[in-house]
């Protein structure tokens, strides 16, 4: 049975000690941030937590939840303690803005084994939570301490610390197999999964799940059942019911080790997170709690949740764009959208939409390619059911919101156009001109462009302040990040439309400003340069996707090319080469390649070569392609890049890209260099936990990346050539990220 409870188990904070300018910040601090009692005649204590925007947990609301507790304890009128949070919204987890510092960031002995364990868990007097919204990292183990939990069916509950870097801190790793089982716990927090109620009552998360309206009446009918002995009172940490026997346990701690060795390249917190889980299974589940109050103590402070906590603030300050975003505007209603083109790209796109309820009109210019992009559609759909994300019921359902047209007829109403066609400046210039004329005047015109000056796109039309770009990322129903483009022209109100879209459809959108490229393709387009410079010059291009592989990218720039396709690589540097042929480094590699059918992995042979299961390996052949390119450029082999250090190649293929991210950033293309590290992160998929392309450079200095550049543009020409924002910085020894008044802002 519970153990006697004492007010040492609740840390009480001595407002004697305090000064009163500090006290009254204090008071007025908490006012915001803080939990309210309030007990009924039933003998229910409902205790609430009041921290908006997500009732995130601090070091505040823990005096205050401890303090609540107490007196919901001590009192005589209450049997029972029901848990809840503000506004519909249980719990987003422990305030992570102070993750990644050096400094202490919780007392977690207080917290998780005092305060959670010893006093709410071991209390006389059981406590229930009524889950709704979320019950996130900390939320869900202060659910978990509870002595059962209810939820509405779509309330969102788990355990997702991983993704910033840090394990569960206050009892997860111990709670969440023995409510859950081992598997499905490890796949929770490895994955950082979070489940809906429904789901979480069938895994034995909560024990039961009712509508909103009940979700209280219920709750406080429960915790009065358990203190009356009508239901089992439970106390998660002591279960065993869920845990299998040693060898499975072993069995399934071996399978989660190898996967994670896999998987998670360059960072050591999913091992701790399954030596920690192993710890309490093994040794019991107290032994358990100190060793993750321990590691997530190390975990909280670690550079690696620097970087991941970094992306996860930059990822919500860049749906804020200053200028636009302040101003008022409220989005407007968007119900009907079209998509011209039903290739991969249009095609992607039109699933994303209807996978998130937009009705959508699929344009092609003739019935075999209308059949071709449906199919496509119909794939997507498909592979979402083999991998059990949804019912073959509701693939039908949701392809039905999806139509096929061969001509504008049906355009008269629709509120929003995504032209993803070729990349081919007339084709756009035409298919503008026409949509202006078949569209409603209120329509937003985007265009799917990935490179193309919007301005040019829209050059034969009176609707610039509606053209916009809307750039999505192949697979587009799958890659995450939107590049929302606004050239001068774009209204404000248009900007806001596309935004609230983007969020709908699950994805991180980003402004930036209008320019070949645009922040992403522009940023990136050394990449791959650099890496043609590099084997043109002795390095091997296998060694280069190696080493950039290892240093956390999907894919080396040879790799990612063969998949993109030659014929779309070709496309892109042309307009850069036209735009900045001062930085181009003209390889003719991709050109030779090209002339032989080797046109990446569509056509089997690229850099790599591929077999049936569309397995890349290393080509022999290439060298003799190279060769040839080689003699073209006038370039001979340079021992020093035959024998370059992996960590060198990193600086070579990255370094370039810096350099084009500060030009974007001192032309005001994007707003901030946040901004440009969510652009990498969620576009190009550099590595999360370095925070993003310039957090990386930060922590490098820009005065060695400066002089870096300046060596090798001395030795290899002007592609390196530090441009006048970073010389400048480096000559200050200022941060690359810091805003620059002198930046000329175009937005
Ligand atoms: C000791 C423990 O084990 C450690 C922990 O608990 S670590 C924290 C674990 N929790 C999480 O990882 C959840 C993080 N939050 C989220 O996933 C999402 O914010 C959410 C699902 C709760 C809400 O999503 P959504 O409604 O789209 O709102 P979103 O824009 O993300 O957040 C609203 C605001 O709350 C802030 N916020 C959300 N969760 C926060 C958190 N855990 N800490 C600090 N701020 C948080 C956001 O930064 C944002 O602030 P802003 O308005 O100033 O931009």
């Amino acid at each position: 049975m519970p153990s006697e409870i004492s007010p040492r188990h609740f840390p009480v904070h001595c407002h004697s000690s305090l000064g009163k300018a500090r006290r009254q910040e204090r008071m007025s601090h908490e006012a915001k941030r803080t939990t309210v009692l309030e007990v009924g005649d039933d003998g229910v204590a409902l205790i609430t937590i009041v921290n908006p925007p997500v009732n995130a947990l601090t070091i505040d609301i823990f005096h205050s939840l401890s303090e609540s507790y107490e007196q919901a304890l001590g009192r005589e009128d209450v049997k029972a303690i029901v848990v809840m949070g503000a506004k519909g919204i249980f719990c987003g987890g422990f305030d992570v803005s102070g993750f990644g510092e050096q400094k202490e960031q919780t007392k977690p002995r207080n917290t998780s084994v005092d305060f959670f364990t010893d006093g709410l868990e071991a209390a006389k007097k059981p406590s229930v939570a009524a889950i709704d919204g979320v019950a996130l990292g900390g939320g869900l183990e202060l659910a978990m301490v509870c002595h059962a939990r209810i939820s509405t069916p779509t309330a969102r509950l788990g355990l997702p610390e991983l993704q910033l870097g840090v394990i569960p801190g206050l009892g997860g790793t111990q709670r969440l197999p023995r409510l859950v089982g081992l598997s499905k716990s490890l796949e929770m927090m490895l994955v950082s999964k979070a489940v809906e109620g429904t789901e979480a009552c069938s895994l034995g998360l909560v024990d039961a799940v009712v509508s909103p309206n009940e979700l209280l009446p219920t709750a406080r009918k429960w915790a009065l059942d358990i203190s009356q002995c009508r239901r089992p009172w439970v106390a998660s940490l002591y279960r065993t019911d869920r845990l299998g026997s040693l060898e499975e346990t072993r069995q399934i701690l071996k399978f989660a080790r190898s996967q994670v060795k896999k998987q998670a390249l360059n960072v050591n917190y999913p091992l701790v997170c399954i030596d920690v889980v192993e710890e309490g299974i093994i040794s019991g589940s107290r032994a358990g709690l100190w060793k993750e109050i321990k590691e997530s103590q190390q975990l909280q402070k670690s550079y690696t949740t620097k970087c991941l906590v970094h992306v996860f603030f930059a990822q919500r300050g860049a749906s804020k764009v200053p200028g636009i975003t302040d101003r008022g505007f409220m989005p407007r209603q968007v119900n009907k959208i079209a998509v011209l083109g039903g290739g991969l790209m249009g095609s992607g796109i039109a699933t994303a939409l209807i996978l998130n309820n937009y009705s959508v009109i699929l344009k092609e210019v003739n019935e075999k390619y209308l059949h071709a992009g449906i199919g496509r559609v119909r794939a997507n759909l498909e592979s979402h059911v083999k991998k059990g994300k949804m019912t073959e019921e509701k693939l039908e359902r949701t392809l039905s919101l999806l139509r096929g047209v061969l001509d504008y007829e049906s355009f008269r109403n629709v509120d929003l156009v995504i032209e993803a066609v070729i990349e081919d400046v007339s084709l756009k210039q035409q298919i503008f001109a026409e949509l202006e004329k078949c569209c409603p005047p209120y329509c937003i015109l985007a265009s799917n462009t990935s490179t193309i000056d919007l301005t040019i796109i829209g050059e034969r039309t009176k609707s610039l302040d509606r053209i916009v770009g809307a750039h999505f990322f192949s697979p587009a129903h799958v890659m995450p990040l939107l590049e929302i483009v606004r050239t001068q022209h774009t209204s404000p109100q248009v900007v806001v439309d596309l935004l609230n879209i983007g969020k709908k459809m699950k994805k991180i959108p980003v402004v930036v400003g209008n320019c070949t490229g645009f922040a992403v393709s522009r940023m990136f387009f050394p990449y791959t340069q650099a890496a043609l410079l590099l084997v043109e010059r002795g390095t091997n291009p296998y060694r280069i996707d190696n080493a950039i592989t290892k240093f956390g990218m999907p894919m080396g720039p040879f790799r990612s090319t063969d998949l993109v396709g030659f014929g779309v690589a070709v496309a892109a540097s042309m307009q850069f080469l036209e735009k900045f042929p001062e930085r181009m480094y003209k390889s003719m590699l991709i050109p030779i390649l090209q002339e032989d059918k080797r046109a990446g992995e569509s056509t089997n042979k690229g850099f790599y070569q591929y077999d049936q299961r569309r397995k890349a390996t290393p080509d022999p052949n290439l060298e003799k392609y190279i060769e040839k390119a080689r003699s073209i450029s006038g370039v001979t082999v340079d021992s020093k890049l035959v024998n370059i250090t992996e960590d060198d190649i990193v600086e070579m293929i990255f370094f370039p890209v810096v350099n084009e991210a500060c030009r974007i950033l001192a032309e005001g293309i994007a707003v901030k260099a946040a901004d440009l590290d969510i652009a990498a992160v969620m576009g190009r998929g550099f590595p999360p936990y370095r925070g993003g392309i310039f957090f990386w450079a930060d922590s490098l200095g820009s005065k060695h990346i400066c002089s870096r550049l300046d060596e090798w543009s001395k030795m290899y020409g002007d592609f390196f050539k530090p441009c006048p924002y970073l010389a400048e910085r480096a000559a200050k020894g200022v941060p690359l990220s810091l805003s620059s008044d002198q930046a000329n802002p175009r937005l």
